[in-house]
């Protein structure tokens, strides 16, 4: 159809609220119910066919409740990766060119899927699975992913009709050209939505893609497909890859085709893959754009002017929702020593009654950290903060595997804001404290600036407007999402779009315009109505 079209202007999906009594409850009970009864066959989809890839087997299972197997999935192989590389390849001919308009109809559609018939399931997933409670579920799976779809669609639209100037006679055009290859979407355990987002970008600016989820979000994922198979997705556009990526990344990366990576993941993984396009660099048809958003320490700097209850709202929800496994969760807080003297104690009842369990009764605050090797990470570092002479454990400092993998939301005050603990991401419930003088604010905010290598996320807490500007003016750099009296995580796409720079990653925006750019290579045209016909200049006489 050639017609300047309008689809519906995106909105942020409202967010649900699960109270008891309510429909949503019920619905959502019955769903848990129904697919924790269930045993999955998680397997790979190349060119629209699903089939069990054959390298070796891997149970998924419920992290609060480790001995209930949700089903099983499979490293994929080098042959399930070449496979999933010619598909790719083969479907981007007639992918890019279908009109703009009946790809992004795809997403639009599987967004209203999700708010509407899907909903239940992805969150029950993700419950299930990643030991989000209901109110983390909803944020991501739902609300965050339908956001996603929706939104890239508007601000796709927005780079579309970015036009040159045109002078008389001649007219510019800017042909938005997906990249010449296929592109490797590499996702993390924690994010449905960031898992829903990596592939779907791309291919919404007619990229084909290799979708590699993590194998502790591997049910959520491959509901994901299912959902965008129901919205019409053509068999070879997205071609789902699970297990633990090793196999893939041998031949995706080697690959003259390779033309970007979208990562989400730990710094060290993004630095690994970097390295390896840098060894490589000579064989691709392109260079590969690569985009990875990646670790963070974030902060949370408290002035002495702070409101006590809004800073202590902002650690506990800051730092122990989903457990403290956000990319953005407050792990580093400096708080000044007269608002110490006002919130330690609160602070510490607060975090010692939150309630810690099986994310299927409800009115639990916090699940289980996602597995095993998390789990050990994360007692190993409530080990070290006990045993430390300049850290004292003030809440939580327990674990307990035998049932789940449950880590208690732990407070650490530490004196000495050079130690590790203020520096390293543990990536769980463990929150950081430097009590420092109310004097020493201006030292403490180059402190916090200089005391980790990341750049993702931070917070200032404060009623003085002079504080608040210092700490936004020399933490410019320390955070590509800043808050002022809020928590620093829960960006909202549209509202605050979210990365981070330094050992954080490329900082290229999920869900919005900067993202999106990385997916296309602009063609410029320029026709000329009337083209000279003689090759000499008036000048010449
Ligand atoms: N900045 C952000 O927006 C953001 C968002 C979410 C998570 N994160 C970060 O992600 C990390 C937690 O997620 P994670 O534990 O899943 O990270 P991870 O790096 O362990 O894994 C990420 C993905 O990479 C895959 N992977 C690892 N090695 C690979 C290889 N050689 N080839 C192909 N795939 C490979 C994993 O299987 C997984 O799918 C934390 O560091 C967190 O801060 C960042
Ligand atoms: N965008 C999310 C974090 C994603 C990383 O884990 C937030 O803002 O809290």
């Amino acid at each position: 159809m050639d017609a300047m079209t309008s689809p519906p202007a995106p909105r942020n999906e409202p967010v649900r609220a699960y109270a008891p009594g309510s429909p949503e409850r019920e619905s959502l009970t019955r769903t848990l119910d129904e697919l924790a009864g269930r045993q999955f066959q998680l397997t790979a989809t190349i060119d629209g066919r699903q089939r069990m890839p054959g390298g070796d087997r891997i149970d998924v299972v419920q992290p609060h409740n480790h001995a209930h197997v949700l089903g099983q999935t499979a490293n994929a192989t080098h042959e399930d990766a070449k496979a999933a590389v010619e598909a790719a390849l083969r479907a981007g001919e007639s992918w890019r060119g279908l009109p703009f308009d009946e790809r992004a109809a795809v997403l639009l559609r599987a967004a209203d899927l999700l708010s509407g018939p899907w909903r239940d399931t992805l969150n029950a997933a993700t419950m299930l699975g990643q030991s989000k409670t209901v109110a983390q579920a909803e944020i991501d799976s739902a609300c965050e992913l339908a956001d996603f779809w929706r939104f890239n669609v508007h601000y796709a639209r927005q780079i579309l009709s970015g036009q040159p100037e045109s002078a008389p006679g001649v007219w510019n055009r800017m042909e938005y050209r997906p990249l010449e290859g296929f592109v490797y979407a590499i996702t993390p355990f924690n994010f449905t939505a960031i898992a829903g987002n990596l592939p779907t970008a791309p291919a919404l600016m007619g990229n084909t893609v290799l979708w590699k989820p993590s194998p502790a979000q591997g049910l959520a994922a491959h509901l994901t497909m299912r959902l965008l198979e129901e919205a019409g997705l053509p068999p070879g556009v997205i071609n789902l890859l699970p297990g633990d990526g090793l196999a893939v990344s041998d031949v995706a990366l080697a690959d003259p085709a390779l033309a970007g990576i979208h990562f989400t993941g730990s710094t060290r993984t993004f630095q690994h893959l970097w390295s390896a396009v840098g060894a490589n660099i000579g064989g691709y048809r392109t260079y590969p754009r690569l985009v990875g958003e990646t670790g963070g320490k974030d902060f949370v700097v408290a002035h002495s002017s702070a409101d006590v209850d809004v800073l202590r709202t902002a650690l506990v929800r800051g730092a122990f929702e989903f457990q403290g496994q956000k990319c953005s969760a407050a792990s580093r807080a400096f708080v000044s020593r007269s608002v110490w003297a006002r919130l330690r104690d609160d602070l510490v009842s607060e975090v010692e009654s939150l309630t810690v369990g099986d994310v299927t009764d409800l009115r639990n605050f916090m699940g289980a950290v996602i597995d095993r090797r998390a789990f050990d990470r994360l007692a190993a570092a409530q080990r070290m903060a006990h045993e430390s002479p300049s850290l004292e454990v003030i809440a939580g400092g327990t674990a307990d595997d035998s049932r789940g993998y449950f880590v208690r939301p732990t407070v650490v005050e530490g004196t000495d804001p050079t130690h590790e603990i203020f520096s390293t991401e543990y990536f769980g419930p463990l929150l950081a404290v430097h009590v420092y003088d109310d004097g020493d604010y201006e030292r403490v905010l180059r402190e916090i600036d200089r005391g980790a290598a990341y750049g993702l996320t931070g917070a200032v807490i404060a009623r003085d407007r002079a504080a608040i500007e210092r700490a936004s003016e020399e933490l410019r750099f320390a955070a590509g999402n800043f808050y002022v009296n809020d928590k620093p995580t829960g960006a909202v796409v549209g509202q605050q779009p979210f990365g981070g720079a330094r050992a954080s990653g490329t900082n290229d925006k999920a869900g919005s315009v900067y993202n999106l750019l990385r997916w296309v290579s602009p063609r410029t045209i320029k026709e000329t109505f009337v083209p000279p016909v003689r090759s000499a200049y008036p000048h010449q006489g």
